[in-house]
């Protein structure tokens, strides 16, 4: 079996001993110590580090096994480190704020299901040959979630699907909500943070808060440096207080990068401290009002909770652009980015109105064979016709069906009508025939005059948005 040293800095930390391959010798040995720098690898006499899942600038997370578990449980075992030379005050400074935090995330993993249950923590003093003094780590040891980050996802299949980011975005305001009603502010909400179980469900990871005991303790006046740069609001970057609102811009942050498909670095412009997404993506009109709300600079500003942020989503488009309650930014330690005169109209993008007009032609015209087809020319097969017109632009506009839907409706639709519609009662086509080239002639027909409808349209409503 293979131990993980955790000493930072161990030059060789893969350690392997082929006894531990038997259950009974790995459930009773008393002991193991790295072979480079002399490490007890077995922490607490309990819990095994397997393997190195990540390492950052507060220490280390292991993949790690329980051996006093029946079928030695995975677990993830964090290891924090207190920053710089700490004095014998700070030291116990940390101690203390990091098991006040170690507590606080054991009541949030029992009770949401949605983040890790914490198994154990627990410091450790360990002799250091070169400084001739002890070295103290602290680790947290908590449940493995069989999964990927959303940074693993991002990173392998690039942009999300609005329906996506969506589910995303709602999954971790919910567990936002219970963390602040809790007391607790996250600190650190980042795509590799947020983590997708094998079967679905959406975990949020990583509280900075224990970050933020282990670095407080070295100087308890300033809150800097627990953040991550491109997802942190201004008021945590400039060191100051932090509120649940900032939990709430890091995640529109994290929704605007899987929205575009692109790192925040080129979607916020350090210039006009501005964000600049919406040119990389267009999102539902509700959507985008909701992740800007998110992401106004000045927290006062910005909506002021998860739960606002929810019912925001759930609100019609215009209640969502209503600023929330908040005291008048008169002190305000950051400037809000400008806000943009918008149209009375929602925009109306022209590549999607033609490719939604083609397809609704195509699908009109396919529409109309079949129920002629079978009902004959009357008022209720015209009647099923708006009906169904009506639903077909109605899912569109709602999103429920978009891009590549769009195609494989129409094939799916064009090949029950050319296979199976009765074709031939269609009074009205019977001069055209049924064959497949010609439902193929009237649908392209009927797209194309849809199509030059809907520019007609778009200019009058160009017209019409720039008047207004
Ligand atoms: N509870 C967990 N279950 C499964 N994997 C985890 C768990 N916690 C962390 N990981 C994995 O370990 C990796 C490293 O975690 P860690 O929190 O140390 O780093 P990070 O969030 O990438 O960096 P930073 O410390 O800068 O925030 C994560 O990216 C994730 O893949």
């Amino acid at each position: 079996m293979q131990l993980h040293c955790t000493r930072p800095g161990c030059s060789r930390p893969t350690n392997v001993f082929p006894d531990l391959d038997d259950a009974a010798t790995l459930k009773t040995v008393q002991q193991k110590f790295c072979t480079n720098c002399g490490m007890p690898l077995i922490l607490v006499g309990r819990y095994l580090p397997v393997r190195l899942l990540g390492r950052g600038g507060f220490g280390a997370a292991f993949l790690g096994r329980d051996r006093y578990t029946p079928g030695f449980r995975p677990c993830v075992i964090k290891q924090f480190q207190p920053s710089g030379n700490l004095s014998a005050p700070q030291l116990k400074i940390a101690q203390d704020l990091f098991e006040r935090e170690a507590e606080a995330l054991e009541q949030l993993g029992r009770e949401h299901p949605q983040i890790p249950d914490l198994f154990a923590f627990f410091e450790l003093s360990v002799a250091n040959a070169s400084t001739q003094q002890d070295d103290k780590f602290f680790y947290l040891v908590q449940e493995f979630i069989d999964g990927q980050t959303l940074e693993e996802e991002f990173l392998r299949q690039g942009k999300f699907s609005e329906s996506e980011v969506v589910k995303v975005l709602k999954e971790c305001l919910k567990i936002l909500k219970f963390v602040h009603e809790n007391g607790s502010i996250h600190r650190d909400i980042k795509l590799s943070n947020i983590m997708r179980h094998r079967n679905g469900r959406i975990y949020l990871l990583d509280f900075g808060a224990v970050k933020y005991a282990t670095k407080a303790a070295g100087n308890a006046n300033s809150s800097t440096g627990i953040y991550s740069i491109g997802y942190a609001p201004p008021e945590q970057m400039a060191g100051g207080q932090v509120y649940p609102s900032t939990d709430l811009y890091a995640l529109a942050a994290t929704c605007v990068m899987l929205l575009t498909g692109k790192q925040h670095n080129e979607l916020f412009d350090a210039y006009s401290n501005t964000w600049k997404w919406q040119a990389f993506a267009t999102p539902s009109r509700l959507l985008a009002q909701v992740l800007d709300q998110m992401l106004l600079a000045n927290p006062s500003q910005r909506l002021p909770s998860a739960q606002a942020a929810l019912a925001a989503l759930s609100a019609k488009p215009a209640a969502a652009v209503v600023a929330p309650s908040a005291p008048p930014p008169a002190a305000a330690p950051v400037v809000a980015p400008p806000v943009r005169r918008k149209s009375a109209l929602p925009p109306f993008p022209l590549v999607e109105s033609l490719g939604g007009a083609l397809f609704t032609g195509f699908e009109g015209g396919l529409i109309a064979i079949a129920l002629v087809s079978l009902l004959g020319t009357t008022w209720i097969s015209g009647g099923f016709w708006l009906i169904l017109l009506g639903i077909l632009v109605l899912a569109q506009r709602l999103r429920v069906i978009e891009k590549i839907d769009l195609v494989i409706l129409a094939a799916v639709t064009f090949g029950i009508v050319g296979f199976f519609g009765q074709l031939h009662r269609a009074s009205a086509f019977v001069a055209l025939g049924s064959s497949f080239i010609n439902v193929l002639f009237l649908a392209i027909v009927g797209g194309l005059a849809v199509v030059t409808i809907a520019i007609l349209f778009n200019l009058i409503y160009k017209l019409i948005s720039r008047i207004l």
